[in-house]
């Protein structure tokens, strides 16, 4: 397990199914704002990756030097997007453990002799060459519990209603097709709790979903935005919700009831679109199947769609989350004119809730998942977390407020 040995006020992290990587120190933080936020980033990785000295023995997704990345949903958002080089990497893939060192070299100063891997350890060490062996740090148990309640924030019930029902009204003037909208959860964490307790309940009730920790945003993702791995492209789109059922036999009606709702397949319908759509330039073979498979989650059934290609072009993940980003399953269609009224019903800023969240390797290959299911925590112990929903002609606003409250299970109990 990677989440004991995480930085207990600073956690950096990326794990689904027991398997990703756990980063400890700061290496190098790179911080970027603004509309052309994902254009500086793909700009510095580059520089960075080109003067690196990077050795990687194993080669496998997550060995060598990677950077752990959140980005904000806006470029008007106040909040930075940030690239994270940790300067040590913990790993774990398929039955392998890693460690990865990564030193910034002072001016002047040479890589010398990579050293040795401690047994039992593969290791790769980018960047500078560390001079002797990394050692694993060691795993300190969990500071004391904590409850923290999560209270509505500037989003009300009432307001994130009365949003609603203005979306389906603009749905229906024929403004847009489909626009998705959040309300948000503040609380407050004492000033020494351990945010590993939190990522630990994620990573335990969540094993299907990717659980991150970067920069202070943590949560728990059904939803892959990019992946790119040896040439190929995969996404994962979700869009289209419903509740579990309470018995089993309710449950498998919960499915069927969801995979045949006219409504949340058109949600899901433009979701997928805006993902084929962005990769075509990228991939010529990109493929979705037909029709959507329902995805079950300890919280609710997801419609999903599994997109994958061969990538054409030689992007990297970063040029590829900057190309998908914002998704319909996000944003809306057409994106532009969603955009504009999420801008104007929701009365906060999203910050990195629904942006890209994820690893970046130095070859540019990398995961990237959508942050839902997630909260930020800022330095001062403040916690906003987020949930949307996608709404449609006939979306119902008492339906859809029930559904974000679905959504922020995972974070009020994991904070609860
Ligand atoms: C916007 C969120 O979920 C998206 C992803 C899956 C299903 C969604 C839906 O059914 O509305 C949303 O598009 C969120 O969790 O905050």
């Amino acid at each position: 397990m990677l989440v004991p040995l995480l930085d207990a006020r600073h956690p950096l992290l990326w794990i689904r199914k027991g398997q990703g990587m756990a980063g400890r120190g700061e290496a190098l933080r790179l911080e970027f704002t603004g509309s052309t936020r994902f254009r500086d980033a793909c700009e510095a990785w580059r520089q960075v990756t080109a003067a690196a000295t990077v050795v990687d023995p194993l080669g496998t997704p997550g060995t060598g030097l990677i950077a752990f990345g959140a980005f904000a949903f806006s470029g008007q958002s106040a909040l930075t997007s940030v690239l994270i080089v940790p300067e040590l990497v913990i790993g774990k893939r398929d039955g392998v453990f890693w460690l990865t060192r990564v030193r910034v070299l002072a001016e002047g100063e040479t890589v010398g002799d990579p050293g040795t891997a401690p047994s039992g350890h593969p290791e790769s060490s980018p960047t500078a060459a560390p001079s002797a062996a990394p050692a694993l740090p060691a795993a300190t148990a969990f500071g004391a519990e904590y409850r923290i309640s999560l209270l509505p924030g500037r989003a009300n019930a009432d307001t994130y209603r009365a949003a609603v029902e203005q979306a389906v009204r603009a749905i229906g003037a024929g403004d847009l097709e489909k626009v998705v909208l959040a309300r948000d959860l503040v609380g407050h964490l004492p000033g020494d709790s351990d945010l590993r307790r939190v990522i630990f309940d994620l990573a335990l009730g969540y094993p299907d979903c990717w659980t991150f920790a970067v920069d202070g945003l943590i949560g728990s993702s059904p939803e892959t935005l990019v992946r790119v791995d040896h040439g190929t492209v995969s996404a994962r789109v979700l869009a289209g919700t419903i509740s579990r059922g309470r018995d089993a036999e309710a449950d498998h009606d919960q499915a069927v009831a969801l995979a045949t709702s006219a409504k949340d397949l058109d949600e899901h319908r433009f979701a997928v679109a805006s993902v084929m759509t962005a990769l075509a330039p990228h991939s010529q073979t990109v493929i979705a199947s037909e029709i959507p498979f329902t995805l079950k989650l300890p919280n609710l059934w997801h419609l999903a769609s599994d997109v994958e290609g061969a990538l054409s072009d030689g992007s990297s993940s970063l040029d590829l989350i900057a190309a998908l980003h914002p998704t319909a399953a996000v944003a809306g269609t057409p994106t532009l004119d969603a955009l504009a009224l999420i801008e104007r019903l929701e009365p906060f800023d999203r910050g990195r809730y629904a942006g890209p969240v994820g690893w970046v390797g130095a070859d540019g290959e990398g995961e990237w998942a959508v942050a839902l299911r997630c909260a930020q925590v800022n330095e001062a112990g403040d916690i906003t977390a987020y949930a949307g929903a996608g709404i449609v002609a006939g979306s119902d606003p008492q339906h859809e407020l029930l559904e974000t409250k679905m959504k922020f299970r995972p974070m009020v109990e994991a904070f609860g």
